[in-house]
Order: structure tokens, then sequence, then C-alpha cells
């Protein structure tokens, strides 16, 4: 199709090495996360409300991941993310490549992995990296940008509610994000996963953990998201107008005990993958927040996992390593 990223044509040779007898089958169990009511947070009952942001820091620590019901964005919201999603995707693919999208940077359109060296690197999927900045005077009129600007308005704000119940649940203060996280560094990934009809199995997403605070993601109801649960991959079961929420590699630096006897019940990065649909495209939107690139992240704990660096250091070092090696080494690189 005119619109879709020439993937075949470029991967084929990564596509023919592949032995589909060699190959991990990538289907697996589909498990429901857990599931948090959020309305509950705005009750009168301040049990309620603490039995709320328990079951919030437990999912973190079990699972590093939930799923949120009634979690305040409008369906009808949703529903118009998705619809601009669809509509950005649907762009002859050389306009994607090579045009600008709106104001956004010239280098927010992404697909494939022009440095994998094997399919196991390859994630078949394309994407607009977008920051979070506000719509600028001229685009006011734009009903796509001011759509994109909306949702990240309100998946903002629910993302900084989140962080701070979980960094207060930790005890290390819980109020600076507000200060910390701006839009400048926080992005969104519209993601869009084209079928693939490959019979060893090929990721839409290559494994990862998030490089960031955590991350709030709006999916349709394809599904194709799979998580890491203790030494083996589980698939997400989606469920209509919920969200997926997961913890991103700064929560876990900053809270994390060096002794790992006595760091039960502390928030883990995990690792997650996309699996591709042999038959049917997916979209899902994704929101990261992070910090400036001048925030130093370290541990509020003693004795600390991993040394201190900023933001800006560990973004160039994951480019840097992606780069190299193909895939994001992340965290293990600070250790202490
Ligand atoms: O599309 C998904 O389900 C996951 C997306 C994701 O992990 C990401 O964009 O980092
Ligand atoms: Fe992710």
């Amino acid at each position: 199709m005119e619109f879709d990223p020439p993937f075949d044509s470029a991967y084929k040779s990564l596509l023919d090495a592949m032995d589909p007898k060699g190959c991990p089958a990538l289907e697996v169990e589909q498990c429901g996360l857990p599931l948090i009511d959020l309305a509950r947070l705005d009750l009168d009952d301040a049990a309620a409300r603490e039995k709320c942001k328990r079951e919030i820091a437990s999912a973190s620590a079990e699972w590093g991941f939930f799923q949120l019901v009634n979690h305040g964005l409008p369906g009808e919201l949703l529903e118009r993310i998705h619809r601009v999603q669809v509509d950005v995707f649907r762009q002859p693919f050389e306009k994607k490549a090579h045009e600008r999208l709106m104001d956004y940077s010239p280098d927010s359109y992404r697909w494939g992995n022009p440095c994998a060296t094997s399919l196991r690197q390859l994630s078949w999927s394309e994407a607009y990296h977008i920051s979070t900045i506000p719509c600028p005077e001229a685009e006011k009129a734009n009903t796509i940008r001011c759509t994109i600007d909306e949702y990240t308005t309100a998946v903002s704000r629910l993302a900084r509610r989140l962080a701070e119940i979980l960094a207060e649940h930790l005890g290390c203060g819980g109020s600076h994000f507000d200060e910390s996280c701006t839009s400048s560094t926080c992005y969104l990934r519209l993601n869009h996963y084209l079928p693939c009809a490959s019979p060893v199995g090929v990721f839409g997403l290559i494994p990862h953990t998030d490089s960031a605070f955590l991350t709030v993601l709006y999916q349709d109801e394809v599904g194709g998201l799979q998580l890491m649960k203790g030494e083996r991959w589980v698939a997400v079961k989606p469920i209509r107008g919920s969200l997926v929420v997961n913890i991103g590699d700064l929560f876990e630096v900053v809270y994390t005990l060096c002794c790992t006897a006595l760091s039960n019940g502390e928030f883990k990065s995990v690792l997650h993958r996309v699996v591709a649909n042999p038959e049917v495209e997916r979209f899902s939107v994704a929101y990261f927040l992070c910090p400036s690139y001048e925030t130093v992240i370290e541990s509020c704990r003693e004795p600390a996992v991993y040394r201190a660096f900023s933001f800006r250091e560990y973004r160039l070092q994951v480019q840097e390593d992606v780069k190299a090696e193909g895939y994001k080494i992340g965290l293990r690189r600070f250790f202490t």
C-alpha cells in the first residue's frame, strides 16, 4: 500500500535468514493485568481513596503494569485521538518520511530499525515521536493538532497524579513531577503496527523498557502487547476504553534499594514488547512522563543501585547503544 513503509523489500534478507525451527513462539498466554478503578480517588471516603492508592502501589511492585478504568479521560476524546492517529498514518509513505508533520520536529517519524542486523532487532511498526509542547497560535485552526493537545493535557495530568501517588507511597516526597517534567521532554509516541504474515513471528516493537518515570498507553482492541512476569512473557488482554500504565526506568533508579532482599515492594521497570499480528493492523498511543534534560536522576535511598546521571546523559547513552548494538541496554549501563 502506498501508505505503508516498504518493510518487505527493506528487510527481505533478514526475513529470509530466519529459520522458523530456531525461533521461539511469540504467542503466549493471555493475562488480566491488575485492574484499578480510579474513580475512587475522588470519593469523600478517605478509606476508599487510600485503598485505591495501595492497589496502584502493589500492582506497580508486583507487575510493573496495571490497567485503569474510570481514569477521567472521556471516551469521546479517546475515540478522537484514535481517529487522528489513523489519519496521520494514512498519508503517503513518502510524505511521512520526508515532510514535517505540522510544527513537530522534522525527525519525529520513524519506521523499522535501520541498525537491525537480525530480525530480533527489528520493530515492524511506524511511529511519530512528538513533543507535548502546546499548540502554537499558527496551528490553532488545525483540528488534528488541537486534538493531540487536548489528549496530551488530559493524559499528562493523569500521569503526574499517578507518579505522585507512587512517590508518596515510597516516602520520598511526591510533588516534584510538576516542576521537573516539562512539556519539552515529555512526549507522545503514536504507534502503528502493520500486519506481518511472516511464519517466523515478528516483533511489532522489540523487547524494551521505557526511558521515563512512567508511561500511559491507550491501545485499540487488537492486542499484541506482552510483558515479562517473573520469568515468562504474558500477553495483555485489551479492555475497551481502559488505559495501561507501566513503570519506567527512572522510577526504578530513584526508588530501588541496593540490597535485593530488602527491595520487595519496590517498583520495577518491566520488559515489554509487541508481537505483530499476521492479519490486522494495530494502533496505540503512549505518553511518557519524562524530566527535563538537566534533571539529575539519583536514588533517594542508600546504598544506591545505580549511579546518578542526568536525563540528557541517559537519553544519549540509549541512542548510542541502539545505534551500536541494535537495541537499548538501559539501566545496566549505570550500575554503581
Ligand atoms: O503499543 C504498545 O502496546 C506498547 C508501546 C510501547 O511499549 C512504547 O511505545 O514504548
Ligand atoms: Fe514501551
